[in-house]
């Protein structure tokens, strides 16, 4: 299976490893009550549990409000028709359904299960679905082969009273509806006009034309196509009653045959189905959208080749114009269970199909376009549909599909107040989403040369393969070259040398130069020129910071064999505070959605009034940088006064030097943790000066930072990216003992991007 594009990402490999690590597969399930004492148990298990059974059992209707049903919706397969691999099983499809189910979390804050049927009978597997209606409050069917999938979901939809919506059908013709209203507003074409061919007579394939036709597009004008070729009028091969109703009447035999002409194509077949001498053929301005996966029909490159005004989408996400599904069942489903809705009806669909046209011509905000960098994110060619890291998805789609659903009379919750619906389905969007990405974006757009200090450790050497695979840059590994070769073998990387570059500190022609400028700066530090020089030789940090000193690299990263203090005192043996700047330690904290910076967990241990201003004013830098709209609070053990203590003190004296320098950006203090993080705590201080809750975090010393992180990181399930140092003149980044691959190029991003800015 090839995975390679202009933008390919990972190796296979690696793609092995992301679903090894750590908890092997994609999802956990998490309580979201606590169970810690007799009185938890005694309220969410027995007997307490009791009390929502009885009122369940009177009035069916409550458990939207007992229980988990309201916001779970089960993935299911029996593996017919994997993605464009074929059947492979309900078991290989596990990746998938797991990856949809976090995928559901992810873009739109719903619960998922994915459940795995091990039957290719119709019956069985319909039988096995059937009773599971009370569990959820919806059912995602996926990859299930044709035309058992349209079986399978009329009956389904019969016999349950929950929404059942089969993505690949209906997901995938919602996106591809909404690619193509824009394709031919671009192209100025009109449906009825047009002459479309479907390759791929399948879930999606026929579910696409069916909406295509349903919202316009003549019968006979629309050609569609399997593996034998066109549905013709008369033909007996290969047929079924799905793909009969829409056989035509054309002399058209082939797939080449049909695409002479026609303005637009939607492959939903296999990879590679389609040639050059193919789009050659069609009409100009060709509507292209080759969607199979993971390989479509035909590359952009290669339409490319030999079409130059074509408008091109595929089903990856690495190609402008990504036509999946993930665009549309995420968002239907969150329109659908918030208002309760019985079933996911046309004019859900419809509505939800608009809604992603209509959110592609809006201008594109600020936000979006750093999630992007790179790619042209303004209304055309190569953006006729929104990113899938857009967050005004959730509140634009899945309004659109709510609202549909109570106009055309489905839904059993109405929502009065649209506007603090919508208001309300923002804040449900991960704040985290699109952070590393957009850091990752900026730095294809950008690519830096990247030194890793510590070039012989096997994590070190992976994580230069993959940033170097991931195109974020150059790396060089400072190591002896036949030890970093050996640990490439070792770990199984076939990498060319010219993709990764590796420095010998000893026999390097800068070596002279660096012992040089190490000298000049620490001989007045009790360092003789030698010591240096076996500083230089020896110690692949200090040879690593001289190299981002002298510009023959953009940053740094190390820390996966030092402790970090150790690490961080090398550095500074090189780097000094860049002009104008603190240097901090920051750590970005991000838990059940949220995203808190947290400073300055490592370098001033004490700080005084004035140190925790230069930290606050360092951290507003960081936070802007990292795309965020700074709200900082000044932290302590007591909130504007009380109680009283002398560390209390010193914050306050902080916010008053912060009110004389005018500084541009939200702060107030001191406040305990819970003011800060919890709006209704804030709400008792009607005067403090934030706009919400907070989300910089100045502690009012190193230690309770670096305590309150670790133990969020332990106890409070947090993902902890950090202590990050700003504040330098050259970036650098320590990853820390213990540091994986994938931290590693996380770090190495970070440092590549400049956190400080
Ligand atoms: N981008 C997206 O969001 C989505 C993309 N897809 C992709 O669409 C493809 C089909 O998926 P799905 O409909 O679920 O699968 P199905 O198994 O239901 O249908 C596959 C269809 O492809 C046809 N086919 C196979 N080989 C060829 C060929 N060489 N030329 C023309 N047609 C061919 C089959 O023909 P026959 O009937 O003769 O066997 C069948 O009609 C997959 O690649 C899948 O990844 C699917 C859903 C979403
Ligand atoms: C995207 C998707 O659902 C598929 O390719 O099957
Ligand atoms: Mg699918």
């Amino acid at each position: 299976m090839s995975t390679k594009s202009k933008e390919t990402q990972f190796t296979r490999q690696e793609a092995l490893q992301f679903h090894q690590e750590g908890r092997p597969g994609k999802l956990e399930i998490a309580p979201s009550k606590p169970m810690s004492t007799q009185r938890d148990l005694s309220l969410a298990y027995s007997p307490g549990v009791a009390v929502p059974v009885q009122a369940i059992a009177e009035k069916p209707d409550l458990a939207y409000d007992y229980t988990t049903k309201g916001n779970l919706v089960a993935v299911i397969s029996n593996g017919t028709a994997i993605l464009g691999l074929g059947n492979l099983g309900a078991l290989a499809s596990k990746p998938v359904m797991e990856g949809k189910s976090v995928l559901f979390k992810r873009f739109a804050d719903i619960d998922s299960i994915d459940l795995e049927v091990d039957t290719e009978d119709v019956d069985t597997f319909i039988q096995s679905v059937r009773y599971l209606g009370p569990s959820f409050g919806g059912i995602n069917l996926e990859d299930i082969r044709a035309p058992d999938c349209f079986v399978i979901e009329q009956q389904l939809r019969e016999y349950m009273d929950i929404p059942v919506f089969h993505d690949d059908q209906h997901g995938t013709a919602i996106i591809a509806i909404a690619g193509l209203i824009n394709a031919m507003h671009l192209t100025g074409r009109e449906l009825k006009d047009i002459k479309l061919v479907v390759n791929g007579a399948g879930a999606a394939g026929i579910a696409c034309l069916e909406l295509v036709k349903a919202m316009g597009l003549p019968h006979n004008q629309a050609i569609l196509c399997d593996s034998r070729g066109v549905i013709y009028q008369g033909r007996e091969k290969g047929m079924n009653q799905w793909k009969s109703a829409h056989a035509v009447d054309t002399p058209a035999r082939t797939l080449e045959d049909a695409l002479e002409g026609a303005d637009a194509f939607f492959g939903l077949s296999i990879a590679g189905a389609v040639t050059q001498e193919m789009v050659k053929s069609m009409a100009d301005k060709p509507i292209i959208f080759a969607m199979a996966n993971p390989d479509p029909e035909i590359t952009p490159e290669e339409v490319a080749e030999v079409c130059d005004d074509a408008i091109m989408a595929t089903g990856r996400s690495d190609y402008p114009n990504q036509v999946n599904n993930v665009l549309g069942f995420p968002y239907i489903f969150r329109g659908a269970l918030d208002v309760q809705a019985s079933t996911i009806n046309d004019a859900m669909k419809i509505a939800a199909a608009e809604a992603l046209a209509e959110l592609a011509r809006a201008d594109v905000p600020d936000q979006v376009a750093a999630a992007y960098q790179g790619r042209r994110l303004r209304y055309g060619p190569e953006y006729i549909i929104p990113a899938p890291f857009d967050p005004r998805l959730i509140s634009h789609v899945s309004a659109a599909v709510a609202k549909a659903a109570m106009d055309s009379g489905v839904a059993s919750r109405p929502i009065v107040d649209m506007d603090g619906y919508k208001a309300r389905l923002s804040e449900r969007m991960d704040p985290t989403a699109g952070f590393f990405h957009m850091i990752f974006e900026n730095l294809r757009e950008s690519p830096k040369r990247v030194v890793f200090a510590e070039g012989e450790e096997e994590q070190v050497v992976r994580a230069a393969s993959a940033f170097a695979e991931a195109e974020l840059g150059t790396p060089v590994l400072i190591g002896r070259e036949e030890g970093v070769r050996e640990m490439m073998d070792q770990a199984g990387i076939m990498r060319e040398c010219d993709e990764i570059e590796v420095v010998n500190a000893r026999v390097s022609e800068h070596n002279a130069e660096y012992a040089e400028f190490l000298y000049a700066r620490l001989q007045r530090r009790g360092y003789l020129k030698r010591d240096c020089q076996r500083l230089v030789n020896t110690d692949r940090n200090i040879f690593a910071a001289c190299m981002v000193a002298m510009g023959h690299a953009d940053a740094m990263v190390t820390g996966v064999t030092r402790n970090w203090e150790t690490a961080y005192q090398d550095v500074r043996k090189v780097l000094d505070p860049k002009p104008g700047h603190t240097p901090i330690g920051v750590s970005l904290i991000q838990c059940r959605g949220r995203m808190v910076l947290v400073a300055d967990i490592s370098v001033h241990e004490m700080p005084n009034p004035t140190e925790l201003a230069y930290i606050t004013v360092e951290a507003a830098r960081v936070a802007r940088r990292l795309g965020f709209k700074p709200r900082i609070a000044l932290l302590a053990h007591s909130t504007f006064g009380h109680p009283t203590g002398e560390r209390g003190e010193s914050v306050r004296d902080a916010v008053k030097i912060l009110d004389d320098w005018g500084v541009d950006f939200e702060y107030d203090g001191e406040m305990a943790a819970d003011t800060a993080l919890n709006r209704k705590a804030m709400s008792a201080y009607p005067f403090c000066r934030l706009s919400d809750t907070a989300n910089v975090l100045i502690m009012p010393a190193f230690y309770s930072a670096s305590i309150s992180t670790k133990m969020l990181q332990e106890l409070g399930g947090s993902k902890v990216v950090g202590p990050l140092i700003v504040g330098l003149n050259r970036p650098v980044q320590i990853a820390g003992l213990g540091a994986t691959d994938n931290d590693l190029v996380n770090f190495a991003a970070l440092a590549g991007y400049d956190v400080a800015g």
